[in-house]
């Protein structure tokens, strides 16, 4: 898996890196300049002219570099310095020199804004050099190119986001971030959405075993890394092979929870399903989804305090969607807690009910997944006034209780009792509709039940869920619901090439 790490570690791995290579330093920017065209090329023709903005460090390097490339390549390009080029790194110097006289040269000071245009502005003005807000002649340029109408591609990083933290200030709003290698944390961050915009991570060539010196552990989950997770299963496999799970929950009007959690967890690929559910939901589950089984609670509305007999029929649980908060269930809950002990996910309700009942939290352990939203999380944890500071209290929250946490939005997080960080890339916007997160309840239930760790099972779970997001919102675009996301969960296997 892609290791991220911090911002102010990157020159030590480049230098490491070309060390051990034999090659220079001008010559990994431009393996960088050309992995940031390849992908260039397949966006943006020709006939759109470009403007390609650059500091003087590394990352106005870049921007030098792509300018020669794109040049190379057909498009019409203008170079704007921003800073003293005297005063530049040696391969932004390098790239400066070597620049054909064709490109026209000019400094971010001398410019005439008025009547001055171009179709795609390109920003190599800082990258993750940046050690202090954005202000003066910079913040200027960055506020101006935000406003002006043109598609905004950033290198690396936009302009005033630092690596690591959140934003301070203003940067550059990218409607594509081009970042090298390794998502920057930032990049992940909900509160810079809007100055990432789409994040594309184009490799450079430096391979795993160079990141591994760097702390922390933090890692950028991908497609390519899913297939290996997988078991395979041969003709020969029954249904006792692909698990036997439990999902429990629903309560008084909320039984589409646990219905759709346990569609998902049956689309995913268990054997055999069952719903634990208050006596209302017996006939909601059993005439419309016939392929589960059904067990109830004694209340009509509610589960009261007794869990389902014999537990250990199941090689996963799934335990929360549309449960309610009553105080009978939090009985219910702290015996389940008690008595089983094979995997089990924990989301919604489930969640708040350890919120409330927080000696329930001592319980937790390595067999146990939570998979809260944001919200959820602080309900646990306390409240984060971002998303930095809830990256820590994640990581906290987990050494603690030795129990994996999935802190779900864009770029899920999956926190594991490792000691790893894990960003999930797949998914998009369509993916927040109600629903969804019990549909991942039901699938991770599901990977849990045929017998993969919490940690793959959490990793195949969020990949493929993220995925079949991305299938549902292909067609039904904003009108994108939990149960699309369910009828994609086959699809996923497909495009990963499981069987
Ligand atoms: N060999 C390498 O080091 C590689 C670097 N790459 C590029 O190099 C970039 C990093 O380059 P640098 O380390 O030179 O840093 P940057 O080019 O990001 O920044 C240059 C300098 O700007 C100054 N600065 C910081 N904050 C500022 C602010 N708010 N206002 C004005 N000036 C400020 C700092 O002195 C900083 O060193 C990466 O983001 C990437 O684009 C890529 O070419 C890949 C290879
Ligand atoms: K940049």
């Amino acid at each position: 898996m892609q290791q991220i790490i911090p911002g102010k570690s990157v020159k030590e791995l480049d230098a490491a890196f070309i060390k051990d290579k034999g090659i220079t330093s001008y010559k990994l920017m431009e393996q960088a300049a050309l992995a940031f065209c390849d992908w260039f090329v397949e966006q943006i023709s020709p006939e759109n002219d470009l403007a390609v903005f650059c500091g003087t460090g590394n990352n106005g390097g870049d921007g030098m570099a792509i300018s020669r490339l794109l040049w190379e390549r057909g498009y019409s390009v203008k170079v704007f310095i921003m800073g003293d080029p005297a005063n530049g790194s040696k391969d932004f110097k390098l790239n400066h020199e070597v620049l054909p006289e064709a490109i026209p040269v000019q400094l971010v000071e001398n410019v005439n804004w008025e009547n001055w245009k171009a179709k795609v502005i390109i920003d190599g003005v800082l990258g993750v050099g940046i050690n202090r807000p954005l202000e003066g002649a910079y913040l200027d340029l960055i506020k101006r190119l935000n406003n002006f109408p043109a598609k905004r591609i950033a290198i690396d990083m936009p302009t005033g986001l630092p690596s690591d933290e959140i934003l301070e200030g203003e940067a550059f709003k990218a409607m594509f971030t081009v970042s090298f290698q390794f998502p920057k944390m930032a990049l992940l961050f909900p509160e810079h959405a809007s100055y990432t915009g789409e994040l594309v991570i184009k490799d450079i060539g430096i391979s795993p075993d160079y990141f591994e010196t760097f702390e922390p552990k933090m890692y950028y989950l991908e497609k390519k890394d899913i297939p290996e997770l997988h078991k395979s299963f041969d003709r020969f496999s029954h249904k006792g092979n692909f698990g036997k799970v439990m999902l429990i929950g629903g309560s008084y009007g909320k039984m589409g929870a646990v219905r759709m959690a346990s569609e998902a967890a049956l689309r995913t690929g268990s054997g055999l399903v069952s719903c634990f559910v208050p006596r209302c939901g017996i006939q909601v589950l059993q005439s419309s989804l016939p392929e589960a089984m059904v067990e109830v609670s004694e209340q009509d509305h509610y589960l009261d305090e007794y869990p389902p007999d014999n537990l250990t029929r199941y090689d996963a649980l799934g335990v929360g969607p549309g449960m309610g908060q009553h105080s009978k269930t939090a009985i219910m809950l702290e015996e389940l807690l008690k008595l089983y002990k094979g995997p089990m996910v924990i989301d919604a309700d489930g969640i708040n009910l350890l919120a409330s009942h927080p000696h329930l939290l001592n319980m937790l352990g390595h067999n146990i997944i939570l998979t809260p939203h944001l919200k959820e999380f602080e309900r646990l944890a306390g409240a984060c006034a971002h998303q930095r500071e809830r990256v820590d209290k994640v990581a906290e929250f987990v050494e603690k209780f030795q129990c994996t946490i999935i802190l779900k939005g864009a770029h899920s997080l999956i926190a594991c009792p490792d000691g790893t960080l894990n960003f999930n890339s797949s998914g998009n916007a369509y993916l927040a509709t109600g629903g969804a997160g019990d549909v991942l309840t039901g699938m991770i239930t599901s990977f849990l039940g045929q017998g993969y760790s919490p940690k793959e099972a959490a990793f195949c779970g969020v990949y493929h869920h993220g995925l079949a997001g991305e299938l549902a919102g292909k067609v039904n675009r904003r009108g994108t619901i939990a149960s699309d996301i369910i009828a994609k969960i086959p699809q996923t296997y497909l495009q990963l090439g499981i069987h």
